[in-house]
């Protein structure tokens, strides 16, 4: 089975308000699809569909050729995960880093209770965070170590699909390169297939294979990478393009 994404003719209305209008859109299984646009343009929309936390009015998204419907199945919650811009609002603050990570391993049963703990300590170790942090609670840790853990989570019910809503932008500058690199290590170690979304044109080159472009509920460009930072479609690629990176590039 493929771990290839599509979205089709999707249309969100928000009473009114039309945020995504018939987007279609395909991630290649195993690579990575940067969505850039300015704000409001309907990116956290269209994630919030394929993760399943927002209903389309019309359309459907499919995953490894299974039609994502309204209420998924077990294993379609399992298959595709997010990381959110902001790790202290995803993060229950009344349970420690083992709570927060055992939930979706005993959920899912990935590993039996008797290898609850090594499995958390592993979890912890790929994401470069002591076992120490297992029994404590997220206000302990940095902004840059909680995304760790909200990462960690996220990686831990083994999905294929990972979606980062701007994972970085809510970080001191002095940290967002590691948590970007981490991401992107933990791609490639465990051949996720990726949606990633970033106002930041450094951060999108560095990770990003296909380059996807909102703007007013539609994506107006698909191209890859190189192309899209050498020769976009689009006139208002250009204008995003104009926007100087902030983030170094990193050897992938
Ligand atoms: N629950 C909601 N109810 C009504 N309107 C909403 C809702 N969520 C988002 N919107 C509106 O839909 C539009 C798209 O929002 P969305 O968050 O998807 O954009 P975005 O491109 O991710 O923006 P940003 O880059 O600022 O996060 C915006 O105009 C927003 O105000």
């Amino acid at each position: 089975m493929s771990d290839a994404l599509q979205i089709k003719n999707i249309t969100v209305n928000y009473g009114g308000f039309i945020a995504l209008n018939q987007v279609n859109l395909q991630i290649d299984a195993h690579t990575t699809l940067g969505l850039v646009g300015e704000s409001g343009s309907g990116k956290s929309t269209l994630a919030k569909v394929v993760a399943g936390l927002v209903t389309p009015d019309e359309g459907e998204v499919r995953f490894s050729e299974q039609v994502l419907r309204k209420r998924r199945t077990r294993m379609q919650h399992k298959a595709i995960q997010m990381v959110f811009q902001n790790p202290d609002a995803s993060l229950n603050p009344k349970h420690t880093v083992r709570q927060i990570l055992s939930e979706g391993l005993l959920f899912h049963h990935i590993v039996p209770r008797s290898q609850l703990m090594d499995r958390c300590r592993e979890l912890l170790a790929l994401v470069h965070l002591d076992e120490d942090a297992l029994v404590r609670y997220p206000y302990a840790f940095s902004g840059g170590q909680r995304q760790r853990i909200a990462i960690a989570r996220a990686i831990s019910v083994e999905p294929n699909l990972l979606i980062a809503d701007e994972p970085t932008s809510a970080l001191d500058v002095s940290v967002q390169l590691s948590v970007l690199e981490l991401l992107h290590r933990l791609k490639e170690k465990l051949n996720l297939t990726m949606l990633f979304i970033s106002h930041d044109m450094g951060v999108i080159n560095a990770v990003c294979d296909t380059v996807a472009v909102m703007r007013q509920g539609r994506i107006i460009e698909v191209s890859p990478k190189e192309q899209f930072f050498l020769h976009p479609k689009a006139d208002y690629s250009y204008q995003l393009l104009s926007a100087v990176p902030r983030m170094p590039i990193f050897n992938r």
